[in-house]
């Protein structure tokens, strides 16, 4: 198989100033080596066209991608197709990247690995191994990361870190799908694990893909079953600003179950039920992605099936999104491989606009509104010292204060004192609120005052039509009279 370049397209699609961000969702194609030459190859060439050699006959056909993965390490499709991916979560972008192709053609190598050798480890571990070293250089941040492994088998949502996978008891296969405004698409019930190394995450992920539902057909004996969805929930917070701001991000790591020709596979029984599903809810998938690339359509069916309704958010939306669309390199499967990069461009068309997933703590920002309260309390009392104004409290005024008031805007409404003295807000509501008392007085109990009616330039005025004989009162006291 010959080497191939990779052939570029443009990422951004700048159409205004707020959609400086939006993007294409990047798409990659991996081949799968193989040994079997005996049908013709297929051959990817720098133009981005691949081509069938059958039979010595040339056949070749244009998909826009963003790289052929040909003959290439584990290593170095981590870092083309997933590290840009991984530090946008880092920074509080969403991210999916997402393996898609036929059966046997390398979804699970691609994403989790092989066990054979640390160096055929997966983008899944390679993942999990940058985000703690990041953890441990982003000194700056304290950054908490959670995870969760969700299979969707036959339809059915299953909880592969489920706490109660060990026990007698059914691990809980009654979860739901679920959408709150603020919190987007989520899985009610679906176990989140506190995370503090890449060891205690890999070990999570090894007894995630323990659970998983393999089974054994023609074209894979270690085929997966069902499709399945690690993510890494990532939360962080600046460790110099005492800020309520912190951000959270999802990155979900998705291993497609593989499509398949059911007269290839040979499937039957149990097998083929599996298949049926699988193919079903990979239909509709494509549904969803051709509403999506579809920039007319005002409807998407997200929620067909689980998986689409699972992966409504993270299928473009705010979120980097990246498939990697695995074939086999043999020309005897250029059906299934057309078929799949028809699929790859489709989802080239959809379009994201990623964007930083900022939160408030509401708890921190009440705590940081108390004290900033207190420290203009402080400062105030520090002017007041300074301009020699007597020490104002900020509590609720006493009865003793409320009384004082109260002679003092009758003495003023006698004219035996020339100012009355304010030294706080509170005592200037005191103040308005007894002068509403002296007018209603005036108008008589039945008519009623509205409060806050009164203007201060209004006090005169008022002052001056009320009948000689009428003397204010607070409350209290007029309620002694009466
Ligand atoms: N790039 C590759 N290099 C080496 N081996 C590979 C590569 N891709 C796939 N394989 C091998 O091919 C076999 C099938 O791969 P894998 O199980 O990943 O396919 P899959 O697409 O996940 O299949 P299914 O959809 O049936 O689960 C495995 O033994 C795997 O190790």
């Amino acid at each position: 198989m010959k080497c191939s370049k990779t052939s570029t397209v443009p990422r951004c699609v700048s159409d205004g100033a707020d959609t400086a961000q939006r993007r294409e969702v990047s798409v990659f194609v991996r081949i799968r080596p193989t040994a079997n030459f005996a049908h013709g190859l297929i051959e990817c060439l720098p133009d981005g066209k691949l081509q069938d050699s059958k039979k010595g006959q040339l056949s070749s056909w244009s998909f826009r991608l963003e790289g052929v993965l040909q003959d290439v390490s584990q290593e170095e499709v981590y870092a083309r197709v997933c590290q840009p991916v991984v530090q946008g979560a880092l920074d509080g972008y969403n991210g999916t990247v997402m393996c898609f192709g036929q059966t046997g053609a390398g979804k699970t190598y691609t994403m989790t690995g092989s066990t054979e050798s640390y160096k055929q480890r997966g983008i899944i571990p390679r993942a999990l191994q940058e985000v703690f070293r990041e953890v441990e250089k982003r000194t700056e941040h304290s950054i908490s990361v959670h995870l969760s492994y969700l299979e969707i088998y036959n339809e059915t949502l299953v909880d592969l870190l489920s706490p109660l996978q060990d026990s007698p008891q059914r691990p809980p296969r009654g979860m739901v799908v679920m959408e709150e405004p603020g919190r987007g698409v989520f899985i009610r019930d679906l176990s989140l694990h506190p995370v503090h190394s890449e060891e205690a995450a890999l070990s999570l992920l090894f007894e995630g893909e323990m659970n998983r539902i393999i089974g054994s057909h023609a074209m894979n004996r270690n085929s997966s079953r069902s499709h399945c969805i690690f993510t890494l929930h990532i939360e962080s917070r600046s460790q110099i600003l005492s800020d309520a701001k912190y951000i959270a991000s999802k990155l979900n790591l998705v291993d497609l179950a593989g499509s398949e020709r059911l007269g290839k596979t040979g499937s039957e029984g149990q097998i083929l039920k599996e298949a049926t599903y699988i193919n079903k809810s990979l239909s509709f998938l494509e549904q969803a992605i051709l509403a999506l690339a579809d920039h007319r359509r005002d409807h998407v069916p997200f929620r067909q099936t689980k998986l689409t309704h699972a992966l409504k958010d993270s299928l473009g939306g705010n979120c980097n999104t990246v498939l990697v669309a695995n074939v086999y390199g043999e020309a005897a499967h250029i059906e299934e491989t057309l078929s799949t990069l028809r699929f790859a461009s489709r989802m080239k068309c959809v379009r994201s606009d990623p964007a930083v997933n900022e939160h408030i703590d509401p708890a921190l920002q009440i705590r940081k509104l108390q004290k900033e309260v207190q420290m203009l309390k402080e400062e105030l009392s520090i002017h007041n010292t300074l301009v020699n104004r007597p020490s104002t409290t900020y509590e609720p005024l006493s009865e003793a204060q409320q009384a004082e008031i109260s002679s003092q805007v009758q003495r003023y409404l006698d004219g035996s004192l020339k100012e009355i003295s304010i030294t706080s807000i509170r005592q200037v509501h005191a103040v308005f609120a007894q002068f509403k008392l002296v007018e209603w007085e005036t108008r008589g109990f039945n008519e009623g005052v509205e409060a806050g009616s009164f203007g201060v330039s209004a006090q005169s005025q008022k002052q001056s039509q009320r009948p000689s004989s009428t003397k204010a009162k607070p409350l209290k006291s007029r309620d002694k009279q009466r």
